[in-house]
């Protein structure tokens, strides 16, 4: 099999912290494909993703990325990377600076990795890819709504060319009717861009709509993993059995409230 992303036996402790956060995660991406992180608060869930995409460094051989080595990429040749590895995080508004046009912030990435300055239809080109237009160019963030800021997120990604596209909880800052918006816009993206899609969610129900596989995090482990229809249908682990308990529970309170 081969992966785009793989962990062998990854394990992470913060300086700080007084039990390790990553336990023995072995985990392989296949390209192409959409991967769902649930777990509850404080699993390790973004810790993982972030040592993936080398912004917390590891010992190496614990993370290949193309299959080698992501210290040896980040020594050797960190810029491209850094360009195919990239993040989006839950808060639209804390990843811009609320000084900066939108125009300035997309091309900050773009300068920083490929040392040069994007066109205007480069970005005009992006913004359009995501469901926007020029018009948010000359734009603070304040001036844009939750959904059009994490949309400009997403371009800015797109602008250095990503493999792999991490969302740390993209959607749960947005309010529901924009969250399927801006879940189908990825899905979307996935299929005409060819991307990897991980995806971090403690939402079990969002995961199951779009992701082809899914991981189970409980104390920085992964306790269960596999096809997300098999998994919903069969978990084994007694932790995603309760997971997906309560998630049942959430549809149902929402059908009563519905009706
Ligand atoms: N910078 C840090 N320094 C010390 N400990 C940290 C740091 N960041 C995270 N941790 C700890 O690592 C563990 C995993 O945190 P992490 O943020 O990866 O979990 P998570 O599953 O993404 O949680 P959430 O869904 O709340 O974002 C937690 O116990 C957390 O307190």
């Amino acid at each position: 099999m081969s992966y785009i992303v793989e962990t062998k036996h990854l394990s992470f402790r913060y300086r700080t912290a007084p039990a390790p956060s990553l336990v023995d995660v072995d985990l392989g991406i296949e390209p192409g494909t959409t991967l769902g992180l649930v777990g509850e608060s404080g699993s390790g869930k973004s810790t993982l993703i972030r040592v993936m995409c080398g912004l917390i460094p590891v010992a190496p051989g614990a993370v290949r990325y193309q299959d080698r080595d992501v210290v040896d990429w980040l020594q050797q040749d960190g810029r491209t990377f850094r360009r195919q590895n990239q993040l989006v995080f839950q808060n639209p508004a804390s990843s811009f600076d609320p000084r900066m046009t939108m125009a300035t912030a997309l091309a900050e990435p773009v300068k920083a990795l490929e040392q040069r300055t994007p066109t205007t239809s480069e970005l005009v080109s992006r913004l359009e890819q995501v469901g926007l237009n020029a018009g948010v160019l000359n734009r603070h963030p304040h001036q844009l709504s939750g959904g059009q800021v994490q949309r400009v997120a997403i371009a800015r990604a797109l602008l250095v060319g990503p493999q792999l596209l991490y969302a740390d909880e993209p959607t749960s800052s947005l309010d529901v009717s924009v969250q399927a918006q801006v879940l189908n816009l990825l899905m979307e993206l996935r299929r005409t861009l060819g991307l990897t899609l991980v995806v971090v969610s403690h939402d079990l129900a969002l995961v199951s709509r779009v992701c082809d596989r899914v991981a189970v995090m409980l104390s920085g482990a992964i306790v269960e993993a596999g096809p997300t229809a098999e998994v919903l249908r069969e978990p084994k682990a007694p932790y995603t059995q309760q997971l997906l308990a309560a998630a049942e529970l959430v549809s149902l309170s929402q059908e009563d409230a519905n009706q």
